[in-house]
């Protein structure tokens, strides 16, 4: 029932001119949206390359960050309103690069996800515990809590739609994944979250990603989890090639 979603996430890669190329590349190659949902997170500047390249295509857009107001005086950000007007699908909000290295906050993460909405988009929100949280044995309540404040005030309908990744910050561009039993027992604790905030209505159709050093090697035991709807993937997007043996899992 839930369609699956494999998201690369370019993070502070390409130019507008290799972003054009690697679209060419795939463009003709996506699974069909309804089997996998193939998406694009780019950065802001090559947004308008990966828009125009993937009009008629499968392809899904994201943004990689946007702000939590409009318009206004906010030298750099990014307005979800213009990304909507843009004709982008997606934005990725709560990366554990933007809470450690932009000190974003879990308040900062959730008005982010009210104005997203507003603006007629859909947030994939991040979570994901740092390898002291783990050792700690304190990974569950950490990514329950991450949660839970992204989420708040979000209606029924609205959690139904969005996405949530999982990344544990120790298996992010590391090489280390997680095992597919570690993923999908925190993926697991996720959904329960959800459950336990709205109702398991919500939480059944909510969408949770794993990410992590996801690659075409490990993708299929990881989609095969009962909990893990779909990929944010790093590095391995960032070849035509591998970007195009992630999304096409299933054949
Ligand atoms: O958003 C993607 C993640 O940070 C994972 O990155 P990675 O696949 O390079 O480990």
């Amino acid at each position: 029932m839930r369609t699956p979603i494999i998201a690369g996430n370019w993070k502070m890669n390409m130019n507008p001119e290799q972003t054009a190329e690697f679209v060419k590349a795939v463009k003709d190659k996506l699974p069909a949206s309804t089997k996998v949902e193939a998406v694009i997170a780019a950065p802001a500047v090559d947004l308008p390359a990966l828009l125009e390249n993937a009009k008629g295509s499968e392809l899904k857009v994201a943004a990689e960050n946007s702000y939590f107001e409009d318009e206004g005086a906010f030298t750099g950000e990014t307005s979800p309103k213009v990304l909507k007007e843009m004709g982008v699908d997606y934005v990725i909000i709560g990366h554990s690069e933007r809470r450690d290295y932009f000190h974003e906050t879990d308040e900062d993460i959730n008005k982010k996800a009210h104005a997203i909405f507003k603006n007629g988009l859909l947030p994939i929100i991040c979570c994901g515990e740092s390898l002291e949280t783990r050792e700690a044995g304190k990974a569950e309540e950490w990514v329950e809590g991450q949660v839970t404040a992204a989420l708040k005030g979000l209606s029924a309908e609205q959690v139904s739609s969005l996405v949530i990744a999982y990344e544990p910050i120790w298996a992010i561009g590391t090489g280390k994944t997680a095992s597919s039993d570690q993923a999908e027992e925190i993926c697991a604790v996720v959904r329960k979250t959800v459950a336990k905030l709205y109702d398991q209505t919500v939480a059944d159709k909510v969408r949770i990603q794993y990410g992590g050093s996801v690659k075409p090697a490990n993708v299929k035991e990881l989609m095969a989890k009962e909990n893990i709807d779909g990929g944010l993937v790093g590095g391995a997007s960032l070849v035509p090639d591998s970007y195009l043996q992630l999304v096409n899992y299933k054949d």
